[in-house]
């Protein structure tokens, strides 16, 4: 839609507002306030000059508002609306209602085309409401800049992250990050999102794994919530979305994401997104998507080298206050060479092995610890059907008893060691692990990790049973 067209609209939806009488001269005035910025994508952006417009048009008047649209036969494209609060914008409508016989178009200023908010300093941002929502950003607090050890791997992914950050939608847009399960990927999107968020206090940023994604477009359909969906994601300043492989062959909720993405872009918000693979070599997804996601910068982050992982593990010592020789760190190091996550694994269950026991940790502590962890070479991949019948099996469990929904403590615990197994074991990701064990959500699957992993540190008998269960699940992928 041509601005005029949209200006058009908007005096025609406002009038229609006005004029119905439960809204009533006082909220009239203050929809009047509004001013039409443009469409892009469904979406109708409006402008007022504070939060308290805003809260009133987005809350009571937004059926009125929605409704008034439905009968403008030109605003057939317009599905939704969002309210920004912008202080320096010039009301179009002489907010007395009494004034109505005059089209409020025909008195309308010239307004800053839609492209102008594209030159706006990212510190000013037009969104002001719901910033200091932390919660809704999703960020985990553990992945930081300051957490994350710079190497050879991932000194340009790092260096591109920290651009982003510090100028989004101004450095590189999108910013695309990829590489294998567990170099760090997933780090780096949460410390764009503090730092951006540490640098400017009004900045909206969400974090969102595509599973998550793909599960709330879904639910917004059930529940004829897409409009709240719309808003959900096309009303933040960085979109932080992590592997997007999982998108792979779901044409609708591609689509979704698409606009979502279109949208941010052409109103110069950044994106950043994670996946395995590079765009060439992501399946299933249309060419017009692949293309959009090279137009930023593309990066990957590579395996570390040794002196990397090294370091990662003595930050992470210092991080938990444990006292660790490097020697001992080193020889970890050079155990485990293509998985952070899984370096990481092995330090905690040294360390939980070495309390339970009351031991130091020294080498031969290290080594008979070692012994048990068996290190699988690419082609031998552990898959999550061997890790939950090989689960079951131990526990004495039909496969069953394990998915289902028993929360008597033996089959909660196992059920919890077979999930936090397939987290430390596969490239799985949490939601992809709840859907396995029929559809629990990706928090349930966060909190047995938790646990186990906690367990494993307090109970010999934790400590032993998943330590048997790693063995003997590895030895059946050889
Ligand atoms: N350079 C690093 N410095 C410190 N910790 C790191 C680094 N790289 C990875 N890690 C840690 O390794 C673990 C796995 O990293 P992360 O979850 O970010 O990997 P990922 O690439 O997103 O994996 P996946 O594709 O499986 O989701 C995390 O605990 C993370 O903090």
């Amino acid at each position: 839609m041509t601005e005029d067209e949209v200006e058009r609209v908007w005096a025609e939806a406002t009038r229609a507002v006005m004029a119905n009488p439960a809204v009533g001269p006082a909220k009239g005035a203050q929809l009047a306030l509004a001013v039409p910025r443009g469409v892009g994508a469904g979406m109708l952006y409006l402008a007022v000059q504070n939060e308290f417009t805003l809260k009133l048009l987005e809350g009571q008047l937004r059926p009125s508002i929605m409704s008034a649209i439905a009968q403008i036969p030109e605003a057939q494209e317009i599905e939704n609306f969002i309210v920004l609060v912008d202080p320096d914008v010039q009301p179009s409508i002489d907010p007395d209602p009494g004034d109505l016989k005059s089209s409020p178009a025909q008195h309308a200023p010239v307004h800053e085309p839609l492209h102008a908010e594209a030159v706006r300093p990212v510190n000013e941002p037009l969104a002001r409401h719901r910033a200091s929502d932390e919660a809704d950003s999703r960020l985990n607090e553990k992945y930081r800049f300051d957490s994350f050890v710079i190497g050879q791997s991932n000194r340009f992914a790092h260096a591109a992250a920290v651009a982003v950050a510090e100028a989004p939608a101004r450095a590189y847009n999108p910013l695309f990050i990829y590489g294998d399960s567990g170099l760090g990927k997933t780090h780096l999107l949460h410390a764009i999102g503090h730092y951006a968020r540490e640098l400017f206090s009004e900045i909206r940023v969400r974090y969102v794994s595509s599973e998550d994604f793909t599960n709330d477009f879904i639910n917004s359909i059930a529940n004829n919530q897409g409009a709240a969906f719309h808003t959900r994601y096309r009303s933040v300043d960085l979109l932080l979305v992590d592997d997007i492989q999982f998108l792979e062959g779901k044409a609708e909720t591609q689509e979704a994401f698409f606009h979502t993405f279109n949208t941010l872009h052409d109103h110069n918000k950044q994106v950043v997104i994670t996946s395995d693979v590079q765009p060439k070599q992501l399946r299933g997804f249309e060419e017009r998507m692949l293309s959009r996601f090279e137009w930023g910068l593309l990066t990957d982050i590579q395996v570390p080298d040794l002196e990397t992982r090294i370091a990662i593990l003595r930050k992470k010592a210092q991080r938990e206050s444990l006292e660790i020789d490097d020697s001992i760190l080193e020889f970890i190091a050079s155990k485990f060479t293509s998985n952070i996550r899984e370096l990481e694994g092995t330090l905690i269950r040294v360390t939980a092995f070495a309390s339970l026991n009351q031991q130091r940790i020294d080498m031969t502590l290290v080594q008979t610890v070692l012994k048990d962890l068996i290190t699988l070479d690419e082609d031998n991949e552990v898959q999550p059907s061997d890790i939950i019948s090989r689960t079951a099996d131990y526990f004495d469990l039909s496969i069953d008893e394990l998915y289902g929904p028993s929360r008597a403590q033996q089959i909660a615990t196992a059920r919890q060691i077979a999930m936090y197994l397939c987290r430390e074991l596969t490239p799985l990701s949490l939601p992809k692990i709840g859907q396995l064990f029929g559809g629990r959500d990706h928090t349930t699957v966060m909190y047995a990790h938790k646990k186990i992993a906690q367990l494993i540190a307090e109970r010999r008998s934790i400590y032993n049973q998943v330590t048997e269960l790693t063995t003997r699940i590895k030895q059946g992928s050889r």
